[in-house]
């Protein structure tokens, strides 16, 4: 296969963004990518599957004069989200949907991979098609699992991520913390059951989920300096089945977000105290779960970074724009705790969206965009 055209591209993108899988389930997905990465120029390519992540790929290309090993990760995972674009090529997977645009990650990192397939990098380059961003921590997985040792183990990690407030192309970045790190919340609350006319010899656990929700929404408010910054989003309730029965369990799942470890367990800590209140208070069982994960706060190595960020802005080719931090989390932040490294932006133009909306629609001129500006900074990191 020679370098894949644009428009190639593109069609490549449509069959990802039909066929989006959940964390962990990426199997049509990871079959579609080896069938196309096989079919590029095999001179320099190692291909892996780790067994101990099956829908991961690993793909090293060894260089003509080898410094170091320089990683690219793209993450494969979709959302459960509804498709509502209309678009010709929208998802056949009922209820799930490339609504954070890992299909133009992959792309994107397709592109790179099959230009160095044949034109070999001076280093190794490694790409890393990770399972489950969205949840479940692919990134932490493979790294406790022991799949990025070895031959695999990057020098220094790259990854981006797409981002439809900036035009089609346009590559953002900043020095420091680019993404927050999250903690996934699960509270249940137990209480008794009964019937609807008859209050007094229940204990109504949609009351105290209300109260509780509402405690909540001052933590930000009255806990935190606000100077600093941090979130709480309850994103799904659950309770009762019928209105004229009071609900004995109640479920709330949401997240927390800070731009640091420390305001994270800060949030975490006074969640907990405010959990404590409501069982106390209602005179139920609260159990609050609090998970991590891998979302750890996506910290950009000052030195790679500033590199990349000089790079991209004397290219005159590339639009590149400083952003600020964002309270969206990515688990390529423990990744990044463990080897040094850059994430940074790619624009996907479509500002009427938001990321995991039913109805985002990236600005398809964003593949071979990015392509470019990453494979000449690649070229320029390992000439230099
Ligand atoms: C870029 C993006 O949208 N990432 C997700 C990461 C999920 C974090 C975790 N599962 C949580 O919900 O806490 C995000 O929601 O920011």
């Amino acid at each position: 296969m020679a370098i894949l055209s644009e428009d190639e591209l593109i069609q490549i993108r449509r069959h990802l963004h039909e066929i989006p899988e959940l964390a962990l389930h990426e199997q049509e997905t990871h079959d579609y990518l080896l069938e196309i990465i096989k079919g590029f120029k095999q001179d320099y390519l190692t291909i892996e599957v780790p067994k101990e992540l099956p829908t991961a790929i690993l793909v090293l290309i060894k260089g003509r004069n080898p410094q170091r090993t320089i990683g690219y990760r793209t993450d494969i995972d979709a959302l459960r989200v509804e498709e509502k674009t209309n678009l010709p090529y929208s998802s056949k997977h009922p209820g799930v949907m490339h609504a954070c645009g890992h299909d133009i990650h992959m792309t994107v990192a397709l592109g790179l991979l099959n230009y160095f397939s044949e034109k070999q990098p001076q280093d190794n380059l490694l790409f890393f098609f990770q399972p489950a961003e969205e949840s479940e921590s692919g990134g932490k997985q493979a790294y406790e699992k022991g799949v990025l040792q070895g031959k695999f183990k990057p020098d220094e990690f790259y990854g981006l991520h797409d981002n439809p407030e900036l035009p089609a192309g346009a590559i953002g970045c900043r020095m420091g913390t680019l993404f927050a790190g999250t903690t996934e919340v699960n509270i249940d609350l137990w209480g008794k059951g009964g019937h609807a006319a008859f209050p007094q010899n229940a204990n109504d656990t949609v009351v105290a989920a209300a109260s509780l929700i509402m405690q909540i929404q001052t933590i930000i408010s009255r806990s935190i300096d606000p100077i600093q910054s941090g979130v709480i989003t309850l994103g799904k309730i659950e309770a009762g089945t019928i209105r004229n029965v009071i609900a004995g369990h109640a479920r709330i799942e949401g997240t927390i977000r800070g731009l640091t470890q420390k305001m994270i367990l800060h949030i975490d800590h006074r969640l907990k105290d405010v959990c404590e209140g409501i069982a106390r208070s209602y005179n139920m069982k609260v159990k609050l779960d609090l998970n991590q994960g891998g979302y750890w706060p996506v910290e950009n190595n000052p030195k790679l970074t500033k590199n990349f960020i000089s790079y991209m802005k004397n290219n005159p080719k590339v639009n590149f724009i400083e952003t600020a931090p964002k309270m969206t989390g990515e688990d390529f932040g423990f990744l990044l705790a463990k080897f040094p490294g850059t994430m940074f932006w790619l624009g996907v133009g479509d500002p009427g969206a938001q990321l995991h909306s039913a109805t985002l629609k990236p600005d398809e001129k964003s593949v071979q965009r990015g392509i470019d500006a990453i494979k000449g900074f690649l070229i320029n990191r390992m000439e230099n």
